[in-house]
């Protein structure tokens, strides 16, 4: 299988603290894998690191065959990676629509010229966009609302709607399933699920170990900012380096 992801021996220190250690892995094409590990493991700056947030200290990471190391965040956006964050980032005063609309615009582009040359096209193709992925998320009745007056597990939907609306190759969901129920959590497993079956490559950082287990193909795991599994789901649960890892801990 083709990688889409590389990882080369990344690190990113904070202080005398390596959050992330000398991590290395690859991303098929089409692959949905988890990403776990106990609390301060370094998850989410792996996650950083990966989607330009955060700059490595050394190491590189790899892009549809081309090193990102160092682009903002912006830029790998538009190479087609996008990603939700694990604390809700919405726009609250904003419609459900135009939270949409702002992925679309990413994916679409705008230029000084727009309003001159194709801008009502463009102004078209956002807005069709948008209500493709309202639909995607069902969010359709919820368009004209504020994002602030939709129910948590919805809004998680408006994030993940958002970054769907830039056709990303790579999406990267931080913790889709906090604050979720058993049920929402059940239907959000689905939806991943499906997405990943239209052939969308999706990392997943989760706590809900249900969740993971039941739906990534592979799970890297990682402690102390090391990576120390990287295998299916049934091999990785029987691990006892992360056995010891997740008992030693707090989670
Ligand atoms: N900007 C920062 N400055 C200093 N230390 C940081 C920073 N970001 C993360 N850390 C530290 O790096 C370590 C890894 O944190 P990180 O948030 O990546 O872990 P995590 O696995 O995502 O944790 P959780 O599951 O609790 O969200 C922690 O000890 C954290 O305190």
């Amino acid at each position: 299988m083709t990688a889409i992801l590389e990882l080369d021996s990344l690190t990113r220190v904070f202080g005398g603290l390596k959050a992330v250690d000398n991590v290395s892995t690859k991303v098929s094409e089409g692959e949905l894998c988890g990403l776990i590990g106990p609390n301060g493991a370094g998850k989410t700056t792996l996650f950083n690191l990966i989607s330009g947030f955060t700059p490595p200290s050394s190491g590189d990471v790899r892009f549809k065959g081309e090193s990102i190391t160092g682009l903002p965040v912006h830029k790998i956006a538009h190479k087609g990676m996008s990603r939700t964050f694990q604390n809700l980032r919405v726009f609250p005063n904003m419609t459900v629509f135009d939270n949409i609309s702002v992925g679309a615009l990413g994916m679409i582009g705008v230029s000084p010229f727009s309003s001159i040359w194709g801008g009502k096209a463009k102004a078209k193709e956002i807005s069709e966009r948008s209500w493709e992925m309202l639909e995607k998320v069902g969010l359709t009745a919820h368009a004209d609302d504020l994002a602030a007056n939709l129910s948590y597990g919805k809004r998680k939907y408006l994030e993940i709607a958002r970054a769907l609306a830039m056709n990303p190759d790579l999406l990267i969901l931080d913790e889709p399933a906090a604050g979720m129920n058993d049920s929402e959590t059940a239907e959000l497993a689905q939806f991943i699920t499906d997405l990943n079956k239209t052939g969308l490559t999706i990392m997943l950082v989760e706590h809900d170990m249900g969740l993971v287990m039941g739906i990534c193909q592979r799970l890297v795991v990682l402690a102390s900012g090391q990576k120390i599994a990287d295998d299916v789901p049934s091999k990785v649960r029987q691990d006892p380096a992360v056995l010891e890892a997740y008992l030693g801990g707090d989670d």
